[in-house]
């Protein structure tokens, strides 16, 4: 497991914007998540910058009396990298790198390169770097190139320098050369998830770092990778999973997050083709996360972009242990809905209305309302089996712990 002291962090700093659809507190949430992006990818975060406008600067995201500001803290405190919360237009990312002449990230670059640093296989390595290639094609011309000393780092993981700086034609043979071989790793695959046979198949879904691989590990007795950092999983693990005595395949697959790069979503196509050919989805969700509900809209978006947005589901409400009730002012509790979001109680009986419920809530760390939660995905599965395969009554009488 990687350590702090593992490895030496970069100074970093984050510039994000309030605009008209993003208020202060959402805009407070979503620089947590990038700072903790950019922990995943090396990046001590020194100083937060961020700027009340209507809509980001169409030439330097943030306004010139701003950029100053952060220009003369990149300067002083010898800042390497400056990560934006947003995807940055090839035009906006060169004008601040002249401006400020250090490292620029943006939010689509700082995942890539993530997924970069933590894919494990061929395949999964295949993937990221065609969804790499895609996202500097139109980024080539110019970029970079004053640059050349302060390479390596935070978004310079994957294609090397000489690939970035070769003209267009090359990068795009690159991405051709790469999509073929992931059309026949497909194949393969194709084949080998065919080859399965006749069981039910679930997948795990969720936002990153709501406990999906702890899960997994938990229900299949298996040891796969989990560590509190973001996309610890890349690859799909598929494990046989054996409650009471029905038997069905369990997989884990990539975290999701809000505006996940579409390059990403398309390179990783085949990855998804778990979830897509799954007959129960596990939506896991960290209810001890405050912006959970984003992250299910978020989760959902996806779903529907990958085009299965009306599998049976069950919501799988993880970290119940650290779930901290919301302190509300007594003259909120006005309305309805601020008292049902009050506790976790409160928020049970909603949730369970809501999904009619399909919907539990479970700590994977410390097993609580562990045979509840395993008790359900048994009667799930155990109904798919029964409408799939009516007349084989195989072993499934009783649920048994
Ligand atoms: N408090 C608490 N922490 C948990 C629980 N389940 C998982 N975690 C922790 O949450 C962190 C993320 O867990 P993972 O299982 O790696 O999460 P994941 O969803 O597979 O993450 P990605 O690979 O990023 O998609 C780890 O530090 C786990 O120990 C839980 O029930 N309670």
């Amino acid at each position: 497991m990687l350590e702090k002291t593992d490895i030496e962090y970069e100074k970093t700093i984050l510039i994000g914007l309030i605009t008209k659809d993003q208020d202060e507190d959402k805009s407070k949430e979503y620089l947590d998540e990038l700072e903790f992006l950019a922990y995943t990818a090396g990046g001590e975060v020194l100083k937060r910058f961020v700027q009340k406008m209507q809509m980001p600067n169409p030439k330097t995201f943030i306004g010139s009396g701003k950029m100053d500001e952060v220009r003369v803290f990149v300067e002083e405190n010898e800042v390497g990298t400056a990560i934006f919360d947003d995807e940055l237009s090839p035009a906006q990312q060169k004008n601040i790198e002249k401006i400020l002449r250090c490292k620029i990230i943006d939010r689509t670059n700082l995942i890539l390169d993530i997924f970069a640093q933590r894919a494990q296989t061929s395949y999964a390595r295949t993937q990221v770097e065609l969804a790499q290639y895609e996202y500097l094609l139109p980024r080539l011309a110019g970029m970079w190139t004053h640059l050349e000393r302060q390479r390596g780092g935070i978004g310079m993981r994957g294609p090397g320098e000489t690939e970035i700086e070769t003209d267009r034609r090359i990068v795009r043979d690159r991405i051709s050369l790469l999509k073929k071989k992931l059309e026949k790793i497909d194949r393969q695959m194709e084949v080998q998830r065919g080859n399965r046979g006749a069981l039910v198949r679930v997948a795990l879904v969720g936002y990153t770092n709501v406990g999906k691989s702890t899960l997994m590990n938990v229900l299949s007795k298996s040891d796969v990778f989990a560590e509190n950092k973001l996309f610890a999983t890349l690859d799909t693990t598929v494990r046989k999973v054996v409650i009471g005595n029905l038997p069905f395949l369990l997989s884990d697959t990539v975290g999701f997050i809000r505006k996940l790069p579409t390059q990403l979503v398309e390179s990783f196509k085949s990855t998804l083709d778990e979830v897509r050919e799954a007959d129960l989805l596990l939506h896991v969700v960290d209810i001890s996360h405050p912006s959970f509900e984003d992250h299910i809209a978020s989760v959902q978006n996806i779903l529907n972009e990958i085009d299965h947005k009306d599998k049976p589901t069950l919501m799988v409400f993880n970290k119940i242990d650290a779930y901290e009730p919301e302190v509300i002012d007594e003259d909120d509790l006005v309305t309805e809905k601020t008292k049902a979001h009050y506790t976790l109680q409160e928020w049970k009986k909603t949730w369970m209305n809501t999904t009619n419920g399909d919907a539990i809530f479970i700590s994977a760390i410390n097993k609580e309302n562990f045979e509840a939660f395993r008790k359900m995905v048994y009667e799930k599965v155990k109904e798919i089996h029964i409408t799939r395969f009516p007349y084989n009554h195989f072993l499934y009488d009783e649920y048994t712990e």
